[in-house]
């Protein structure tokens, strides 16, 4: 039986087991990720195929490449069972922005699999990121909203952020106030967009595409930008099902080892 996922008062999460509103059609599910280039990432990839299994996944991966992945690397990756997709890049409208990372820019091309129609849900999840247990379950989760974890401020990739700036996470909300005289209204909640739930659709496929085009680029690129867009339908689901590893070191009070499905290895480096 699958749990349904329950907010609880302190802003973090638990798994509550109730039951199960409808058994969702295993060839309407599907997990994916999205691979660039022709580095490293590719093992990851590989590595994510190899843990879904493990976990006993009943639902496929499907990989988002862009045009330059090689073609032994699609090779590998269809010998690990993965449903490989060419998408084209997705680039946002010129600014002089300064991402976090030089190369976010092109996770804008992550917006793609909003086109994958035959899918009516899909679990995306980084490359760098690995399952430990099976999350099948998540399909369940009812229609209508974008679930994924809520992100931490404390690491020196959020230096350009107000939030670093003040020492304001939301993981810790109580230990920094907000000003809101001086900073403006509180942020909204804020998911990491290495792992999310979603239903693929041609019409908001459009409408990411007709926003991105007017919005300009911010240091997270497509994560502030989904973030912006997905506001008002973001539900948060339990840090068990993206720990970013940080959270080890910056919250260990909000992270229940025993109960991590997914590790995500961002790169950022504490400091
Ligand atoms: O050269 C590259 C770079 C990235 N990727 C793919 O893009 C994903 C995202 O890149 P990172 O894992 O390096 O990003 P982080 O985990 O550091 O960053 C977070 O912020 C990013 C902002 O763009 C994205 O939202 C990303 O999903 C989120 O986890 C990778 O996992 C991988 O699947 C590649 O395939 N090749
Ligand atoms: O909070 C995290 C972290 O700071 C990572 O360094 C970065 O890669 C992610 O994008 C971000 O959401």
């Amino acid at each position: 039986m699958a749990p349904e996922i329950t907010p609880i008062a302190n802003g973090t999460l638990t798994a509550a087991a109730t039951t199960l509103a409808k058994q969702p059609s295993i060839s309407k599910c599907a997990y994916v990720t999205f691979l660039a280039g022709n580095g490293d990432y590719v093992k990851g990839v590989v590595g994510l195929a190899k843990g879904l299994r493990k976990a006993k996944s009943k639902y496929p991966l499907v990989v988002a490449i862009l045009p330059d992945v090689p073609k032994d690397h699609r090779r590998i990756l269809v010998s690990q069972g993965c449903i490989v997709r060419e998408i084209e890049p997705v680039s946002p409208p010129d600014n002089q922005t300064e991402f976090a990372m030089a190369y976010y820019v092109i996770n804008y091309s992550k917006l793609r699999i909003w086109k994958f129609v035959e899918y009516s849900k899909m679990i995306y999840l980084d490359g760098d990121i690995q399952v430990f247990d099976n999350i099948d379950h998540l399909f369940d989760l009812p229609d209508g909203h974008f679930y994924a974890v809520m992100d931490c401020f404390c690491e020196k990739t959020w230096a350009r952020t107000p939030q670093y700036k003040v020492g304001y996470c939301q993981q810790r909300p109580d230990k920094v106030n907000w000003a809101v005289d001086e900073m403006g209204p509180k942020p909204a909640l804020y998911f990491n967009a290495g792992m999310f739930v979603y239903e693929p659709s041609l019409a908001i496929y459009d409408e990411l595409m007709k926003k991105l085009k007017i919005t300009p680029p911010t240091p997270f690129a497509e994560q502030d930008f989904l973030n912006m867009f997905f506001r008002d339908v973001y539900r948060p689901i339990p840090n068990a099902y993206n720990l970013v590893l940080a959270m080890l070191w910056r919250h260990p009070e909000n992270v229940q080892l025993e109960k991590v499905k997914v590790v995500h290895y961002c790169a950022a480096v504490s400091g």
